[in-house]
């Protein structure tokens, strides 16, 4: 088993570069299924996330070739329409070959997908919408089956604008029986470059990255090239770790408006942030202060850097209140920060974090992917050593974040124990 060893306290400097983003690459990964030919994904990041996927399309029968950052999967030849359900529970994005399988072959069989454990995660909308196009949904000892002779395009409306039930329902309708229209739709950049992929493919999708996203069935797919747009939640939690250990850090390849919210949320703690093109830097060396945030779907403050805002909020001069409004159950990091020293009281879905002066390594685990990159945050900003264990959360979603981060002057290794 690995832990992270780092000893906190550097400030780090320096410019790094963001890769894609694994939650548009997962989904336009599952919607290859549905073109009978070779897809070329470029910057797809080398992810424990991605390598699952790739390993339920090959059981799927596909055959897929992945090359420094270019992932070809070759679908002409697909035969099973069953995804394993050992695949399935390790990663919450396996839901996304529902929609496709179904769309392409009439049939799909999953099981309930696993996760980061940070609230229930039902997959209801995903159901609801996917018999509002005429599936029929039979669940029996863990697995689900749906299948339709035939998908008609019906109009949906979402409870929550969630973000896989959109991408699902898009990639469901692209090839059923007329117009799909998806009401109260997530509006988040992935959705739109899963959108501007499948449109490459020759699908008529209109309204992607607004709430209201009309998909006009298609009768097939063809071969396309895409490359994945920059990981925005990388970016951020870069970002938030240049500026929690007092440093000055660019990332570069980002795309400014992908964190909008986020970057206004540095700026109100007081923190310097400049964005020339692609290049956002940050500056943490004059302190920042407490504030207020609450999460939201996009284009409102991201959840998924809920917890690495919190790591660095644990020392901020007054007090912080951080609202999460997606997920009920995502402050689990919280306890490995108190141990750390922070000063933080959760009430349901609100924590309250008073600032500390500092905080104090200590030995943590990560029970959750973000969750563990605000301990790595916490870490680097700590007096003494954190061990981190539980990596393999944090390696689903972040490319060597150890590597990242040494190239910034932090001290952190990468220990097996
Ligand atoms: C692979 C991927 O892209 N993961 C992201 C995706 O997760 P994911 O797509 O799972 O998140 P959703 O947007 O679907 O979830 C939002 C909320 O809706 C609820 N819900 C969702 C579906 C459903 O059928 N029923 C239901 O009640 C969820 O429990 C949650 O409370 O969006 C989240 C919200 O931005 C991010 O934190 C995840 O990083
Ligand atoms: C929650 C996340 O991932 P997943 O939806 O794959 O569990 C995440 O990326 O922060």
């Amino acid at each position: 088993m690995d832990a992270f060893a780092i000893r906190g306290g550097r400030p780090l400097a320096g410019r790094t570069r963001v890769y894609g983003a694994k939650n548009a690459a997962l989904p336009i990964l599952a919607a290859t299924v549905m073109v009978e030919g070779i897809s070329v994904i470029q910057g797809v990041p080398n992810l424990e996330d991605v390598h699952v996927m790739i390993q339920i399309l090959e059981a799927l029968g596909a055959d897929v070739v992945f090359e420094r950052d270019e992932v070809r999967v070759d679908c002409r030849h697909l035969a099973n329409t069953s995804v394993p359900a050992d695949l399935m529970r390790r990663m919450r994005s396996s839901i996304f070959l529902m929609g496709p399988l179904l769309a392409r072959f009439g049939e799909v069989v999953v099981s309930k997908p696993g996760g980061c454990v940070i609230g229930q995660r039902p997959i209801d909308y995903h159901l609801r919408g996917m018999r509002a196009l005429g599936a029929t949904i039979e669940e029996k000892h863990g697995y689900i089956r749906c299948t339709a002779n035939r998908l008609y395009g019906s109009s949906i409306t979402l409870d929550f604008p969630s973000v896989g039930a959109t991408e699902n329902l898009i990639m469901a309708a692209v090839l059923a029986d007329g117009v799909t229209v998806i009401e109260n739709a997530a509006r988040e950049p992935e959705i739109v470059d899963l959108v501007a992929f499948l449109r490459k493919c020759g699908a008529d999708i209109e309204g992607a990255g607004t709430p209201v996203i009309r998909v006009r069935g298609v009768h097939h797919l063809r071969e396309a090239e895409h490359r994945i747009i920059p990981d925005r939640i990388v970016a951020g939690t870069l970002l938030i770790a240049g500026a929690a250990t007092g440093g000055c850090v660019a990332v570069e390849g980002a795309v400014p408006e992908h964190l909008g919210a986020v970057l206004q949320k540095l700026r109100d703690a007081g923190i310097r942030v400049d964005v020339d093109g692609s290049v956002i830097a940050v500056d943490g060396r004059d302190g920042y202060k407490a504030m207020d945030v609450r999460t939201d779907p996009y284009p409102g403050f991201p959840t998924d850097l809920q917890a690495p805002l919190m790591a660095m909020l644990t020392t901020a001069a007054g007090t912080s209140v951080i609202r999460e409004n997606v997920f009920e159950a995502r402050f689990r990091h919280v306890n490995d920060l108190l141990r750390m020293g922070a000063d933080i009281t959760v009430d349901l879905r609100t924590a309250i974090v008073r600032g500390v002066p500092r905080l104090y390594g200590a030995a943590v685990e990560a029970t959750d992917l973000r969750g563990g990159a605000a301990l790595v945050i916490a870490g680097l900003m700590a007096d003494g050593t954190t061990r981190i264990e539980g990596l393999h959360h944090i390696d689903r979603g972040y490319e060597q974040i150890d590597v990242y981060l040494r190239d910034l002057g932090a001290d952190i290794a990468r220990i097996r124990i």
